[in-house]
């Protein structure tokens, strides 16, 4: 059992192309967001594993006896293969009303607060159930990241445990030596850490493709058939436009199912085209130097005008990512959501000549429309153990360490 204090955290991220085809098979382009959730475990002596999510409003406790006593009922997954995402065995419903019942959650409650207390549960039995005894821990964990935005603040909530719990069990090392400020797992054991966080996204989501746990793991990919196809994505500028239109992404994914269900015939060649977008965007990446000119920019933009239509057919899209769209064109400027759609965030892409006044312009006229938006580079590590030296002041005050 882990005797001293952990910080992990991990990114969130952005899907260029591919959400919601990506959990028919198909193939995302996903890379990892500079903004973080971060994860404190510190070891208890009482007995219990207490649990803070100041996100999502949730200050919880529980005794170990009675969470060892529910145990029983949490196998998790088989081991996964280096790189895979994972197996797609995971909670059942049983195991899953058990422990709503346990938290006083009630029955198809999709509230915030009700899934990550879930997702925490049943995280914490079932790898404690595999690899030793209920710790007795207490967690904080807090994000940079937009809650339910299309950000894969789930993933880097479930990456975040993942990791921690892993590593309280011992199963997998404590990496961060004396002196280090930063340390990351070996490719093993971060394959490990990926197939138990997409067993908390299958908590969250429901029907999870896997994308967004395998990039809070390993930080930016190509993904596809469960798996990491590619790592390599060049610098690009993008404006991150969060539209603070609330969304469920379990409600969204559930919603393309029946559409697709409904009319096959129609929505198969969407899926199959957002394939080809990502195949064709993938190729002008990869043909891309690492400071790309602007003469790669008119095809990735687009792509991105299709993509976004298609996202519109498939019933993900919002009347807030309509209007961003038709703000951004205005000043010559191409976007799309990204992540569930359904309001949360979109994604415009800024050119290497696109000038400051431009950008300015456009963030002016979004934020006249009560979105909040920000520049950014995209590209990041994934889940990353930290000691306390390294981390910034606002981080340090959100987990209590300060
Ligand atoms: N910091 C956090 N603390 C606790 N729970 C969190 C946190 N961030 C996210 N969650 C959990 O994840 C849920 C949001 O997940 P959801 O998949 O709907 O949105 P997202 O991951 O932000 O967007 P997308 O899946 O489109 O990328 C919240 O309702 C909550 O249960
Ligand atoms: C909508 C979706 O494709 C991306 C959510 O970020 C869902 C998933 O891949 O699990
Ligand atoms: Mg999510």
């Amino acid at each position: 059992m882990l005797e001293r204090s952990l910080v992990v955290s991990a990114p969130g991220k952005v899907i260029l192309h591919g959400e919601h085809a990506v959990v028919h098979g198909k193939v995302a382009l996903a890379v990892a967001l500079d903004l973080r959730t971060f994860l404190r475990l510190r070891p208890g002596g009482g007995g219990s594993v207490t649990v803070r999510l100041p996100g999502v409003g949730v200050e919880a406790s529980w005794d170990t006896p009675r969470l060892r006593a529910l145990r029983s009922g949490c196998p998790g997954p088989p081991p996964p293969r280096p790189g895979t995402a994972a197996v797609r065995r995971g909670p059942s419903v049983e195991q899953l009303d058990t422990l709503r019942e346990f938290a006083g959650i009630t029955a198809e409650s999709s509230a915030p607060e009700s899934l990550a207390t879930l997702a925490f549960l049943y995280m914490c039995l079932a790898i404690s159930a595999k690899y030793g005894d209920v710790p007795s821990v207490d967690i904080i964990v807090w994000s940079e990241l937009p809650t339910g935005a299309g950000l894969g603040s789930s993933a880097a909530y479930s990456v975040c445990l993942a990791a921690a719990l892993l590593t309280a069990c011992g199963a997998i090392a404590c990496p961060l030596a004396e002196g280090e400020s930063t340390a990351r797992w070996t490719e093993e054991e971060l394959s490990l850490i990926n197939s138990w966080a997409f067993q908390g996204e299958r908590v969250i989501h429901g029907n999870p493709s896997g994308v967004d746990n395998a990039v809070g793991t390993w930080g930016m990919c190509v993904f596809a058939e469960m798996s990491l196809v590619a790592s390599r994505v060049p610098t690009l500028r993008i404006l991150l436009t969060n539209t603070k239109v609330p969304r469920s992404t379990k409600v969204l994914v559930a919603g393309v199912k029946d559409k697709i269900l409904k009319f096959p015939a129609i929505m198969n060649p969407v899926l199959d085209s957002i394939n080809a977008i990502s195949q064709e965007c993938q190729s002008v990446l990869e043909a891309m130097p690492g400071n790309p000119s602007p003469e790669y920019y008119p095809v990735l933009e687009e792509l991105f005008d299709i993509n976004q239509h298609h996202l519109n057919v498939m019933g993900v899209g919002h009347p807030s990512l309509d209007r961003l769209c038709h703000v951004t064109a205005s000043h010559g400027l191409h976007s799309k959501l990204t992540g569930a759609g359904g309001g949360g965030c979109g994604i415009t892409l800024l050119r290497p000549d696109t000038s400051p006044l431009a950008v300015e312009a456009a963030k002016r006229d979004l934020c006249a429309c009560g979105f909040e938006c920000w520049e950014t580079n995209i590209g990041a590590p994934g889940v990353t153990l930290h000691s306390s030296s390294s981390l910034k002041a606002d981080v340090l005050h959100a987990l209590s360490m300060s």
